[in-house]
């Protein structure tokens, strides 16, 4: 059997098994399956034409973001509106073929916008280019999901799945869960909270699934078993995405309203030119990028000329992004702000600096 014949079936036995309302151990543990069966969907085959030609566009700029969506929902077009890129968009399917990348200046910060190829149910199974895309959308800080509004919500639910099944995890954390593996002592299993959907012994048997017999676990959260295996396999991606209805000139007032309300959601329109302002500031939440102001002993903080920066940067990284030699001559460092207890605090290299903190460095 293939292993996408392995993957319906179990697909179909946990259909099945969830029907009857059986122990959900046993749903567990063919998740666990499932989950190793679609990781070896996704290691790279030796054949030339899975290459990604096109696709390796060097990240640049304070941030990446990705669109993502079926053909002709307005993706290219969107490109072309929002940056000085033009991307050729037309009314026939797949005019993309490869990525085509655009900067997006806005609040001093330069977004790098990735325009990549539609895709479609079976994209994760490598149907058109849905690999390459996939692994592109891997790399962004956020995704754009954009959907065209006519089509109803189907698009959306079905693009959810593809990246569910290749370890993207959409606009959800990481799960609280401690987990290390051992070299001996069995499995020691912990909770901090009441636990309702996971219990020892499915732990036990889904550790046993991955040929895992010792480790230590620690539920820090009341999590599904999913998010455990995500936990075990490892590699899951947490990403911000934000829904994207576009060409609502098609759609009555009505249905507009009923999208605009759904949750992570933003309705535009390229054609007339709707929204888009809101879009971009939803954008820039989602991407929650630091802003740093500096200043020069005795004078005022240069408002006008922040440092961006991703979330959690220290002020090494501050350092690194206003000359390449700072960090070597560094002696401390001031802090005015949020990430301080004291406004100004004396900081060092490891400080975690927060948004819209103010730093004045001091050299050798
Ligand atoms: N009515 C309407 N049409 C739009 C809107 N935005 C884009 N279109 C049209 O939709 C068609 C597809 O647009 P593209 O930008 O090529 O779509 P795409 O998602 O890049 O398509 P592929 O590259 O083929 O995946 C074009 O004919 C656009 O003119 C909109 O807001 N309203
Ligand atoms: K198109
Ligand atoms: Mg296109």
């Amino acid at each position: 059997m293939g292993i996408l014949e392995k993957i319906s079936e179990i697909e179909k036995e946990i259909a099945r098994t969830q029907k009857n309302k059986g122990p959900e151990p046993q749903v567990g543990v063919l998740k666990a399956k499932l989950a190793k069966y679609r990781a070896q969907l996704l290691e790279p085959s030796k054949s030339a034409s899975s290459k990604g030609e096109g696709f390796d566009v060097m990240k640049s700029g304070d941030a990446r973001v990705a669109l993502i969506g079926f053909p002709s929902v307005g993706k290219s077009t969107f490109l072309s509106l929002m940056t000085s890129t033009a991307s050729e968009a037309a009314s026939y399917e797949f005019t993309t073929l490869t990525c085509i990348p655009g900067v997006i200046e806005y609040k001093g910060a330069n977004i790098q916008l990735l325009d990549l190829p539609g895709i479609i149910e079976g994209a994760a199974q490598g149907k058109g280019r849905g690999r390459q895309v996939i692994a592109v959308a891997r790399t962004a800080d956020v995704v754009i999901m954009m959907l065209d509004a006519t089509k109803g919500e189907v698009q959306r639910s079905l693009l959810e799945k593809e990246l569910e099944s290749v370890g993207i995890r959409l606009n959800k954390h990481k799960p609280n869960i401690y987990f290390k593996p051992k070299k001996g002592g069995g499995i020691s299993f912990n909770s901090t909270v009441t636990l309702t959907q996971c219990s020892e012994k499915l732990v036990q048997l889904i550790l046993h699934e991955y040929k895992i017999f010792n480790a230590e676990v620690l539920f820090r959260e009341d999590c599904s078993p999913d998010e455990f295996i995500d936990v075990i396999v490892g590699n899951r991606v947490y990403m911000p995405c934000l829904y994207v209805y576009n060409k609502i000139d098609q759609i009555s007032m009505e249905e507009v309203d009923r999208l605009a309300r759904k949750p992570n959601s933003v309705v535009i329109s390229c054609g007339m030119k709707l929204n888009l302002d809101y879009l971009l500031e939803m954008l820039w939440e989602y991407l929650a990028l630091t802003c740093i102001y500096t200043k020069k002993r005795g004078q005022r903080p240069d408002f006008t000329d922040a440092i961006i920066l991703r979330k959690g940067a220290s002020v090494e990284h501050v350092c690194h992004r206003i000359h390449r030699s700072l960090a070597s001559q560094f002696k401390y460092a001031l802090v005015w702000g949020t990430s301080t207890k004291y406004s100004p605090q004396r900081v060092g290299l490891t400080h975690t600096m927060e948004h819209e903190d103010v730093i004045q460095i001091v050299k050798k």
